[in-house]
C-alpha cells in the first residue's frame, strides 16, 4: 500500500520550472501561493529531492497561521511531515526544511549514503535508507503508509518528478501555468531525467479542472491507472 501522490508544480509558459542557472523563480501569484499553502496543510506529508534542496532551501512550512491552527485543533502537527529524497545524505545540517518550523522530518537515503551524513542527518530528522544507489521510491512510499501518510504531496523537482511518473507512483498532477517566459534548452521542466520513448510508455491524463488564477493557468490532471513497467 501507498499514500494518494499529487504533484504541485509552477511552471512558465514555455514549460520551465526555473532558469538554466537552476535558481529559484516566482512563477506563482499571490492567489496561487495562497492555493498552495492550503493543499499543503491539508496533506500528510510533503517531498522533495535534495536537487530542489540545494538549489532552494525550501523550509516547506505552512505559511498561514490560520491554517497551521486548524492542524493543531485537528490533533496534528503544525507543519506535514517534510521529506527529503536525498540518495547520498547530501541535505545540509542547516538547511530550513531541517531548522524552520515544528513538525516532523524525514531525510530518505540510499545505502550510498556514507555513515557520516547519514548520523549528522539523524540529529534533525527521521532516515530511511532505502535503495542500493538512488532512493527505492516504492519502498519509501509504502514506509510512509505503514506510518500513517495518506496524502502525499510532492513540490519538485523535475528529476523527482519524472522519476515518479517512471515507475507509475502519481496519481493527480497539479500545474500552474505562470505568465512568463524562461526559455533555455537547460532549463528544468515538470519532468526532466531521460523521458520516456515510445508512446505506449507515457503517462496519460484526464482533465479534473482549469481555471484561471492570478494572471495564468491552473490545471488539474488525474493520471490514468495502468501497469507502467519501470526502466
Ligand atoms: N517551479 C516549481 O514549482 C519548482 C521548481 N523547482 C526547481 O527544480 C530544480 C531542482 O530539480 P532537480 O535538479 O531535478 O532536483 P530534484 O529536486 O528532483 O532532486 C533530484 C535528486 O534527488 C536524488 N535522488 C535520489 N533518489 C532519487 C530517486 N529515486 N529519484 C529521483 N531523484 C533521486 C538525486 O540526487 C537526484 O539528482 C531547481 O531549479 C528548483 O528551483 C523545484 C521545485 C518546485
Ligand atoms: N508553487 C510554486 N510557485 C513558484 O513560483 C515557485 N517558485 C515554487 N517553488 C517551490 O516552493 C518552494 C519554496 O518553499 P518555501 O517557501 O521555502 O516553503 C521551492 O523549493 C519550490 O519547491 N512553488
Amino acid at each position: 500500500m501507498r499514500p494518494f501522490v499529487f504533484v504541485n508544480i509552477a511552471m512558465s509558459a514555455d514549460g520551465k520550472i526555473s532558469t538554466r542557472e537552476r535558481r529559484q523563480v516566482r512563477i506563482s501569484g499571490s492567489e496561487d501561493y495562497l492555493r498552495v499553502d492550503r493543499i499543503k496543510a491539508e496533506s500528510d506529508a510533503i517531498m522533495v529531492g535534495i536537487g530542489t534542496v540545494l538549489a532552494d532551501n525550501p523550509s516547506l512550512t505552512v505559511k498561514s497561521p490560520e491554517l497551521r491552527e486548524q492542524r493543531r485543533a485537528a490533533g496534528r502537527d503544525e507543519n506535514p511531515i517534510r521529506i527529503v529524497v536525498d540518495g547520498r545524505g547530501r541535505t545540509p545540517p542547516d538547511a530550513d526544511i531541517l531548522q524552520k518550523g515544528s513538525g516532523k522530518r524525514i531525510v530518505a537515503v540510499s545505502r550510498k549514503a556514507p555513515e557520516s551524513a547519514v548520523d549528522a542527518l539523524r540529529q534533525h530528522a527521521a532516515v530511511i535508507v532505502a535503495g542500493d544507489e538512488t532512493v527505492d521510491l516504492p519502498a519509501l512510499l509504502e514506509e510512509l503508509h505503514q506510518q500513517g501518510v495518506r496524502r502525499l504531496m510532492v513540490e519538485g523537482g523535475g528529476t523527482l518528478i519524472w522519476t515518479l511518473f517512471r515507475q507509475g507512483l502519481v496519481d493527480e498532477l497539479q500545474v500552474f501555468v505562470g505568465n512568463i517566459v524562461i526559455g533555455g534548452k537547460d532549463a528544468p521542466t515538470p519532468a526532466d531525467g531521460t523521458g520516456f520513448l515510445r508512446e505506449e510508455e507515457f503517462a496519460r491524463l484526464r482533465i479534473i479542472e482549469a481555471v484561471r488564477l492570478d494572471d495564468g493557468l491552473l490545471m488539474r490532471w488525474e493520471v490514468e491507472r495502468r501497469e507502467r513497467p519501470a526502466r
